[in-house]
């Protein structure tokens, strides 16, 4: 069985905002267990653990499984990614539906190119997307707010997903919520910082509410009426069997589920994008992220393009009895 390990760095097509840091290229980690892949990119910002820490990790979890012993990865991005490479993909999963579009940027100037960002994700003469992501909390509030009233006018049969990531007071939200046009929006990814205050906001104003930073910091939560959504970026969440139980816990609460990315290379948002005919196969996925992504590491076919990774680690486990 072989086993490798590669480190990919990919250019970004124009800087990318990540809590508070900038990045002008994604880098992360491919592994390989006996031919099927796993993607590692903890993501600056969002991830505990550094590219480094997932390095070191991956590593002993490759010893372990050369010396026929299993692999016990513990941060979240490593469980992720050993996690695919180890999977038992189904044969046949249902056409996946299109990621909905995501939106980022300053809102003044986005508005001055409105129309142009526009084509962009309607991709010359596309029906309007059913859904479409906007980052809020970042920038003046009567901007952003502007910036969703034009939205409404030119998209007035898209719903609109906002994401605070906890970036408002529970007072600030709560002004920013009752100025909204709710009949357009599908729903808010964490207005504030804690659980209790995103509650205290979605009972004040009545705006539908979708857990992300909640479920990735294994913070304690809830039902309640207006949750409506969890985000699941297993990338951020860990492993696969941690992922499949917020999918069944939202399913017994009837809440939608969004399996979203983190910024991984193309090759991890195929496996999220095969993760996600999965679990929500009715819920167009949160994986719009590889328009930010100059390169990729597969071709257009799927195989991994050798050329353009750096081999960390290679070796053959000559126990694969012990693997199954
Ligand atoms: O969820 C999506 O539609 C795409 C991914 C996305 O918006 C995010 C990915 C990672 C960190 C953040 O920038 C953001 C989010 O918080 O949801
Ligand atoms: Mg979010």
């Amino acid at each position: 069985m072989p086993l490798a390990l590669y480190h990919y760095a990919l250019p970004l097509r124009q800087p990318l905002l990540l809590n508070g840091q900038w990045i002008t290229q994604r880098e992360g980690l491919l592994v390989s267990v006996n031919g099927q892949w796993g993607d590692i990119a903890p993501l600056p910002g969002f991830s505990v653990e550094t590219l480094t820490d997932a390095e070191t990790e991956s590593r002993a979890c490759l010893t372990a499984l050369k010396r026929g012993e299993k692999a016990v990865p513990t941060l979240p991005s490593v469980q992720f990614g050993f996690g695919c490479a180890q999977h038992v993909w189904p044969q046949h999963c249902p056409a996946a539906l299109a990621p909905y579009p995501l939106l980022q940027g300053e809102p003044v100037s986005l508005i001055a190119m409105l129309d142009r960002a526009l084509d962009n994700i309607l991709k010359g003469g596309q029906p309007p997307p059913s859904r479409l992501k906007l980052k809020v909390a970042r920038y003046a509030m009567s901007d952003e707010l502007a910036l969703i009233a034009r939205l409404s006018e030119k998209l007035p049969a898209t719903q609109l997903i906002l994401d605070a990531n906890g970036g408002w007071t529970r007072e600030e939200a709560t002004r920013f919520c009752r100025q909204l046009p709710r009949e357009k929006i599908d729903y808010l990814e964490e207005p504030c910082s804690t659980f209790a205050d995103t509650i205290a906001v979605a009972d004040a104003a009545g705006v539908k509410i979708a857990l992300d930073e909640t479920l990735s910091r294994n913070a304690p939560w809830y039902s309640h009426p207006h949750i409506a959504a969890l985000v699941i970026k297993p990338t951020l969440i860990g492993a696969l069997s941690a992922c499949e139980a917020l999918v069944q816990r939202a399913r017994a609460d009837n809440l939608r589920v969004v399996i979203s990315s983190s910024f991984e290379s193309d090759l991890g948002l195929g496996l999220l994008a095969r993760l996600a005919c999965q679990w929500a196969p009715e819920e167009p996925p949160g994986l719009d992220t590889g328009n930010w992504l100059a390169e990729r590491v597969t071709t257009t076919t799927g195989d991994v393009v050798a050329g353009r990774l750096t081999c960390l680690y290679q070796a053959t486990c000559l126990y694969q009895a012990m693997q199954e």
